[in-house]
């Protein structure tokens, strides 16, 4: 069975395309890292697996059940740290986790829970005095109630400090081996590529790319980053705009005398010649491998190029 199921899913908010036609398939067990810039079109998708927006076209399942007919099923065996999340002010971090205990029939230990997250030290005070990483991870405690068959996490980072988010990957990771599937959300491809099988990335409303984290290394291994260093910048802007035509070149940044190419693996002495060509003079250059990150930039970007 497939834990999350997107056939041909899209949803317009008025004059607004939030997505267009995604079709996403997320297998059982599968940490599955869903990436995208701001706007992209991430917690619209989250929504819909959650029945809190319709989509105006397509279909979901999840865990095998419709998203609309039978949001009900899936409630009660999935986690889920929504994009907006409330705390009810006068209840202790406690009480929030035993109320998810009773309302799930589970028998789940509350400290237990509240300890993994890292709030057992605030468990009786009331949530309204939570900081927003606090409040976070009280929702994260909730989400682990009688352990999900799938982790549904928005941004899950988000807000975290450095050891927050440490905890949370580590979390991420204890949830898989049990047999969870996992589905988070993220702009931070860092955050993602050190967890996740698979990563898909959403640009516009649309799947621009869905690939192991190995597959998109290789592909990334693929591309190349080639630092520039000109003599004199005299027609330097028209030698860049040369070289940023080049269908081997996915981008091109400037800093004063130094250019930072994107391009494919061999495309090297193409784009040295293209400097030299158009009369500017090539002092260094070093190759750098691209990171998940420049892969991410180069994905998106391309995505703008073609609109
Ligand atoms: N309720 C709504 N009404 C109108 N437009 C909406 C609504 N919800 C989302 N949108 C629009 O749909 C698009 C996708 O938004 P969405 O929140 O899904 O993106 P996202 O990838 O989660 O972004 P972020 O990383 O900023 O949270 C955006 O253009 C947004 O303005």
């Amino acid at each position: 069975m497939t834990a999350i199921e997107l056939d041909g899913v899209r949803k317009e908010f008025g004059d607004v395309v939030a997505l267009n036609g995604v079709d996403l398939t997320v297998e059982e067990g599968e940490v599955f890292g869903f990436l995208g810039p701001n706007g992209a079109g991430k917690s619209t998708t989250i929504n819909i697996l959650l029945d809190f927006v319709r989509p105006t076209a397509g279909s979901a399942t999840v865990l095998g059940h419709d998203v609309n007919e039978e949001s009900k099923a899936i409630r009660e065996r999935i986690g889920v740290l929504p994009e907006g999340y409330d705390v009810y002010e006068r209840l202790t971090g406690r009480e929030h986790v035993e109320f998810v205990i009773e309302s799930k029939n589970a028998d789940d230990d509350p400290m237990a829970l509240l300890e993994r997250v890292g709030v057992a030290d605030a468990a009786d005070r009331r949530a309204g005095g939570y900081s927003k990483g606090m409040k976070q991870r009280l929702v994260l405690a909730m989400a682990l109630v009688d352990e999900p068959d799938l982790l549904i996490l928005d941004e899950p980072t988000t807000g975290l400090d450095p050891n927050g988010a440490r905890k949370m990957r580590d979390l991420v990771r204890e949830e898989s081996e049990r047999g969870a599937t996992v589905f988070f959300s993220s702009h931070i491809l860092g955050q993602v590529e050190s967890v996740c099988d698979t990563v898909g990335i959403l640009q516009d409303g649309e799947l621009v790319a869905k690939d192991s984290v190995e597959g998109l290394r290789a592909a990334a291994q693929g591309d190349m980053k080639l630092v520039v260093t000109v003599g004199d910048t005299d027609g330097l802007d028209a030698a860049v705009e040369d070289v940023r035509s080049l269908p081997e070149v996915s981008g091109v940044t400037m800093d004063t005398d130094r250019i930072t190419v994107n391009c494919d693996g061999d495309a090297k002495m193409t784009v040295l010649n293209t400097f030299e060509e158009s009369g500017v003079a090539v002092e260094d250059f070093e190759t750098q491998e691209a990171s998940l990150e420049d892969l991410f930039t180069a994905y998106t970007e391309r995505q703008e190029v073609e609109a």
